[in-house]
């Protein structure tokens, strides 16, 4: 699968051994950095995977900011993805099953790297589950639409 991750210096290091995990997992990944601690500001590195996703280049993302709520909020802003911030597996399953989310992301201060692991494993195996679950993703697609 293409995933791509991005993260800000408070994510970083999660984010390298998510990418090395996932590349040795066999998957085509792209890492959009941030590459080091130096401080930075996590809107611009959730534009960038939003970006990702909203051009096909990847169809999946992992977003990882301090608490996870500021790149979550960010990438939320673009209509393409559907991010959810979680830290335990059933959420991420619900995540893909109920609200066919694209994004998941995390809080590197709250999560140690073998919960996103499992995390990440159950989010790229779950399947969105349609129905009645379709209508309301298709509700939210139009919320965005009518706050243009
Ligand atoms: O968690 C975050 C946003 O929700 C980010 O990681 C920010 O970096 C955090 O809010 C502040 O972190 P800092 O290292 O104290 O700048």
């Amino acid at each position: 699968m293409r995933i791509a991750l991005a993260a800000d210096h408070a994510g970083y290091l999660l984010k390298d051994e998510l990418v090395a995990w996932l590349r040795e997992a066999g998957h085509d990944v792209s890492d959009l950095g941030t590459h080091g601690p130096e401080s930075v500001d996590y809107p611009q590195f959730g534009a960038k995977l939003a970006d990702a996703i909203a051009s096909g280049d990847a169809e999946r993302g992992i977003a990882i900011c301090g608490s996870g709520i500021g790149i979550s909020i960010a990438i939320n802003r673009n209509s393409a993805c559907r991010c959810a911030r979680v830290d335990e597996p059933l959420s991420a399953a619900l995540a893909r099953e109920h609200n066919d989310a694209n994004v998941l992301a995390f809080g590197a201060r709250l999560i140690g790297s073998d919960m996103a692991k499992d995390c990440v494993t159950t989010f790229l195996n779950a399947q969105f589950a349609g129905g009645r679950h379709q209508r309301r993703v298709d509700q939210l697609s139009h919320l965005l639409q009518d706050s243009d």
